[in-house]
């Protein structure tokens, strides 16, 4: 195909996934970087315009036009991706004087010392680094966790280093018969090189979308299963968890302690001290928990001041120093209201689920207990009847 013609395709899809990426940063501009994604593709269709015009203008403007266009596009797609992962912002003074230089250099070989070549690697040189270094930020942390960032790193990769082997195609291409742009090997590297652009537009402006896409599905699916107050897990993800936990242990034929946890006169402390020092009090106690908690164990709020844990790998004495553990620092460590301090305590029933047992069933029993655990008195650990009978010879009750 004819450069000129794949140049024009090349400025229409670029300025295209612009319109499309502002769109979706306009309806959703929560989503960290969309905004300099957007912004990055700006410049890359400035760029391509000013390819277009290039004939109009005195050839020292085209020039620096696309040089800083080019890197300004690079280093927002480098802030893009940092802003993504949540790193922090380079300072801007290294943009300014890199991409200042950058332009002021490709100004010298054009006018002082004219020399194509030059201009191809400083133009390759910055936005190559900035791809490579977007790829590796978007590369850190969990493939686990959101897998089309990898998908992304790769591109951003590849174009990267195409941008910074470049000048070595063009040299190829002169060094072959015919060196007029438009005809022979020259020209086949001109038409490659802008196929590798129109190609690297549509798969980053893919890859910003699968971005913008992922954050929103893990911020609605953060939304369904955390309790917004206290941020553990909300009751139905909480079921969801411990009825996968139960079919594991089930094929393992290991029982999982369940506990019920509710504080004690949870009204009273709203009545006295108020329903949003209420809330504190929620979040301290939730802090407390998860002191005593190991990474594998899962908390989650059943409703109201009533709470639920599950301990993968505890057996029955292990849940009951768990829970006897929660019970002496919750006890121990009031909350606060000002100067004031809020005394709290909570108490806790607990259940095994063992072979052939449901979750349910479990949380139930354990629900039981701590009503037993309530009826005996508050501040206490009282444990369903299997459970009680695994966790022997301990006592059964604990009394404040
Ligand atoms: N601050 C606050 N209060 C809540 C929230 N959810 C439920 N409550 C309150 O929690 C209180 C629960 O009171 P009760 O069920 O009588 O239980 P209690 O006072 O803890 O008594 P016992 O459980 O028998 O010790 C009610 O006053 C609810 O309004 C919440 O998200 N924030």
């Amino acid at each position: 195909m004819h450069s000129p013609t794949l140049t024009i395709l090349a400025a229409l899809l670029t300025a295209l996934v612009t319109a499309v990426l502002y769109a979706v940063w306009h309806f959703n501009k929560n989503i960290p970087g969309l905004r300099l994604w957007m912004l990055s593709f700006l410049c890359s269709s400035i760029f391509t315009l000013s390819l277009l015009v290039r004939s109009w203008l005195p050839e020292v403007v085209g020039v620096a036009i696309s040089q800083g266009f080019v890197a300004l596009g690079a280093y927002l797609c480098l802030l893009a991706g940092r802003t993504y992962m949540g790193r922090r912002p380079f300072s801007h003074l290294y943009a300014v004087v890199g991409i200042g230089a950058l332009v002021a250099l490709s100004v010298v070989f054009t006018v002082v010392y004219p020399h194509l070549g030059m201009r191809f690697v400083l133009a390759g040189l910055g936005a190559g680094v900035c791809y490579l270094l977007t790829a590796r930020t978007l590369a850190a942390g969990g493939m686990h966790r959101v897998p089309a960032r990898y998908l992304l790193a790769g591109v951003l990769g590849l174009h990267g280093l195409f941008l910074l082997l470049r000048p070595a195609l063009f040299t190829l291409g002169s060094a072959g018969p015919g060196v007029l742009p438009g005809a022979g090997p020259m020209a086949l590297v001109s038409q490659f090189v802008v196929l590798e652009a129109i190609v690297a537009v549509v798969l980053l402006g893919f890859g910003a979308l699968i971005l913008a896409n992922e954050f929103i599905t893990s911020e609605l699916r953060h939304l369904a299963e955390v309790d917004p107050l206290t941020s553990v897990f909300n009751r139905r993800a909480f079921f969801t968890l411990l009825d996968k936990a139960v079919s594991g242990a089930q094929r393992t034929h290991t029982p999982v302690p369940v506990l019920v946890l509710d504080l004690d006169h949870f009204k009273t402390i709203n009545d006295t001290w108020g329903h949003r020092a209420g809330d504190d009090v929620l979040r301290h106690f939730v802090a407390l928990a998860l002191r005593c908690l190991r990474k594998e164990d899962v908390m989650g709020r059943l409703g109201g001041e009533e709470f639920a844990i599950f301990l993968p790998n505890a057996g029955a004495e292990g849940a009951r120093a768990v829970a006897e553990r929660l019970r002496l620092l919750v006890e121990s460590h009031p909350a606060t209201a000002g100067v004031q301090s809020i005394p709290l305590t909570v108490s806790i029933g607990i259940a095994l689920c063992g072979p052939g047992d449901s979750a349910g069933a479990a949380l139930q029993r354990a629900d039981e207990a701590m009503y037993l655990a309530k009826q005996r008195g508050r501040n206490r650990v009282e444990m369903s009847g299997p459970a009680a009978a695994a966790a022997a010879p301990a006592v059964v009750a604990t009394a404040a």
